[in-house]
C-alpha cells in the first residue's frame, strides 16, 4: 500500500467505534472515494445494532495502526482469488473498485479544468488487500459456460445471438471506428489521478422513447465522476436498432421474474417496465485492457436497477463476485463466477445485481481469440480479424431519480448514490447513501457529505411495493 493510503487507513481506523480489519477499512475507503470520515461512518453504522446503548465510543489506538504490520505472508493469509487470470501486479482488491457506473465523455488530462499531474493506471494504485483470516475453505472460481448456469448462480441472464448477425457486425465496426476518439476516464483516488484501463463513451437517447424529455441528455452533460462534461452524442441508427431488440428481450425476461419492492413501477399503459434512455460503451483493445471489480453507481438508476450489456467482437470473460453481508462473513465465503461472453451476446444484470455483486472484465491471460467478423466492413472488402471487444450497456435512468433531484454536497457537486452492500437485505428495507463525489476531481479532496436515501421523504417512486399496496 502506498503511504497516502496507509495514512487514510490510519485516519479511518482512528474514527472507528470498534476494530475492523484493514481490508474492511480499505474496502470502505474505496467505496467512499478515499474519504476516511465517510468510510468510518459507514463502518460504524454497520455496528449500530451490536452497540450497547449508552456505552462510550471507543477510539482505536493510532499507534496500533501505525506499527508496521508483519510483512511476510503466513500460510493463513487468505489471498483473494486465484480465480480469474489477472496479473498479480494489476490485481484489484476483490470486490472493491470505484469504477463508475456509466462512462460518458472522456476526461482529457490536457484540459484546463484538470490539474496537470502524473496519471497513474488505476490497476497500479490499488493493492491486494490482506484478507480477513477465516477458517472457511476458499472456493475456487466457477466457470459458467451456459445460460442455465449463469441463471442458476447469479442474478444475471445470458442471451446468445441477440441481434441479426449483419446488424451485430455493422454495430461492431461502427463502434470500433468511433472508439478511436474515445478516451480513458480519469478521476482522483487517494490523492492520485488514476485512469481506467479501457476507453469509454456515453450516449443519451434523443428521447426516452416515450416522450420528448431531454433531461437525460442534461444529466449526462453535467456530471460524471464529479466533473462537468460536454453534451453526449445521441444513439446512432445502429444503436437505436439494437436498442429496440434489447428492450424487447429485457422486458420479456423481466416479465418472468419476481420483482423487488424497490424496483421502479411507473410504467403505465404502453410504457414498458424497462426502457433504455442512455448507454455507456467500452472498448477493450487487446488482452490487457480491463475494468476492475465494481458495482455501478445508482445515482440516476435508482435501487434494484436492470442493466443490459451487449458484447460485440472478441470474446472476453465477465467476472461476478458476491459481496458477502457482514453478518454472514464468518459463515460463508464469496465465490467468483466467470462467464465467457461471445460476440453478439446480451448479459442482463437483473435487479439486485448492483446491490449484491461486483462485476469486472479482468485482463485476459493465456491469449485472446481474435474475432473474425462474418461480413466485411464494406461490400467486397476483405475481412480483418480484430482484438477488440465492444461493450454497450443500455441503462434506464429512472424518472424519479431525475438529475434535478440529486442532492448536492458541500462541494456543490451532485452526490452519488451507493448501496450498503455489506448489509444487503430484502429489496424493501435496504439502505443506500448519497455521498460526496467532489473529491473524484478535486485532487481527491471532497467534503464529508453523507445522507441516507429516503424514498418517501424525497418523494421518489412509484415502486413495486406501492403498486402491491394499492392493489391489495
Ligand atoms: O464491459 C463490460 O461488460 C462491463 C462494463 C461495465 O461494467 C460498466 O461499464 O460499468
Ligand atoms: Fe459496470
Amino acid at each position: 500500500m502506498d503511504t497516502d493510503t496507509d495514512m487514510l487507513v490510519v485516519l479511518c481506523a482512528s474514527l472507528l467505534d470498534s476494530p475492523h480489519s484493514e481490508e474492511a477499512i480499505l474496502d470502505a475507503l474505496v467505496q467512499y472515494d478515499g474519504n476516511p470520515e465517510a468510510a468510518a461512518r459507514s463502518l460504524n453504522s454497520n455496528q449500530v445494532s451490536k452497540k450497547q446503548p449508552g456505552k462510550k465510543r471507543r477510539r482505536v489506538d493510532l499507534d496500533s495502526w501505525l506499527r508496521p504490520s508483519p510483512s511476510k505472508k503466513t500460510k493463513d493469509d487468505v489471498v483473494e482469488p486465484p480465480e480469474t487470470p489477472v496479473a498479480s501486479t494489476s490485481r484489484l482488491p476483490a470486490g472493491v473498485l470505484p469504477q463508475p457506473p456509466v462512462s460518458p465523455l472522456p476526461l482529457d488530462a490536457s484540459s484546463s479544468r484538470l490539474p496537470v499531474k502524473q496519471v497513474t493506471n488505476l490497476m497500479l494504485v490499488l493493492r491486494q488487500p490482506n484478507m480477513e483470516k477465516t477458517k472457511l475453505p476458499k472456493l475456487p472460481p466457477l466457470m459458467l459456460s451456459t445460460p442455465a448456469l449463469v441463471a442458476q448462480h447469479t442474478p444475471c441472464t445470458l442471451h446468445a445471438s441477440v441481434l441479426p448477425p449483419e446488424l451485430a457486425c455493422k454495430l461492431f465496426y461502427s463502434m470500433v471506428e468511433a472508439s478511436r476518439g474515445w478516451g480513458r476516464n480519469k478521476w482522483w483516488l487517494f490523492e492520485r489521478l488514476v485512469e481506467s484501463p479501457h476507453r469509454t463513451a456515453f450516449f443519451a437517447r434523443k428521447t426516452n422513447g416515450i416522450d420528448e424529455d431531454t433531461s437525460w441528455q442534461e444529466a449526462a452533460r453535467f456530471w460524471y465522476n464529479g466533473r462537468m462534461t460536454d453534451i453526449p452524442p445521441v444513439f446512432s441508427a445502429e444503436m437505436e436498432e439494437a436498442c429496440s431488440i434489447v428492450e424487447r428481450v429485457v422486458n420479456e425476461e423481466m416479465s418472468k421474474r419476481d420483482r423487488f419492492p424497490l424496483e421502479w413501477a411507473g410504467g403505465i399503459g404502453n410504457d414498458p417496465n424497462w426502457r433504455a434512455n442512455v448507454a455507456a460503451s467500452n472498448c477493450y483493445e487487446g488482452s490487457k485492457e480491463s475494468v476492475g471489480f465494481h458495482s455501478d453507481h445508482l445515482t440516476y438508476l435508482g435501487p434494484y436497477t436492470t442493466i443490459a450489456s451487449l458484447s460485440l467482437g472478441t470474446r472476453r470473460v465477465f467476472s461476478l463476485r458476491e459481496v458477502i453481508p457482514s453478518e454472514e462473513s464468518t459463515s460463508r465465503r464469496a465465490r467468483t463466477f466467470n462467464v465467457p461472453l461471445p460476440h453478439n451476446s446480451l448479459t442482463i444484470m437483473h435487479a439486485s445485481c448492483q446491490e449484491r455483486f461486483k462485476h469486472a472484465i479482468p485482463p485476459q491471460t493465456g491469449g485472446l481469440d481474435m474475432y473474425r467478423p462474418a461480413y466485411p466492413k464494406s461490400p467486397g472488402g476483405t475481412i480483418e480479424p480484430s482484438n477488440c471487444r465492444i461493450n454497450i450497456t443500455f441503462r434506464f435512468y429512472r424518472p424519479d431519480f431525475r438529475p434535478a433531484t440529486t442532492p448536492r454536497c458541500k462541494c456543490d457537486v451532485p452526490t452519488v448514490l451507493r448501496p450498503d452492500m455489506k448489509n444487503w437485505v430484502d429489496g424493501k428495507t435496504d439502505r443506500y447513501w448519497w455521498t460526496c463525489h467532489g473529491g473524484a476531481q478535486n485532487e481527491g479532496k471532497g467534503c464529508n457529505f453523507w445522507q441516507p436515501l429516503d424514498m418517501a421523504a424525497e418523494g421518489r417512486g412509484p415502486v413495486v411495493a406501492d403498486r402491491v399496496a394499492t392493489s391489495s
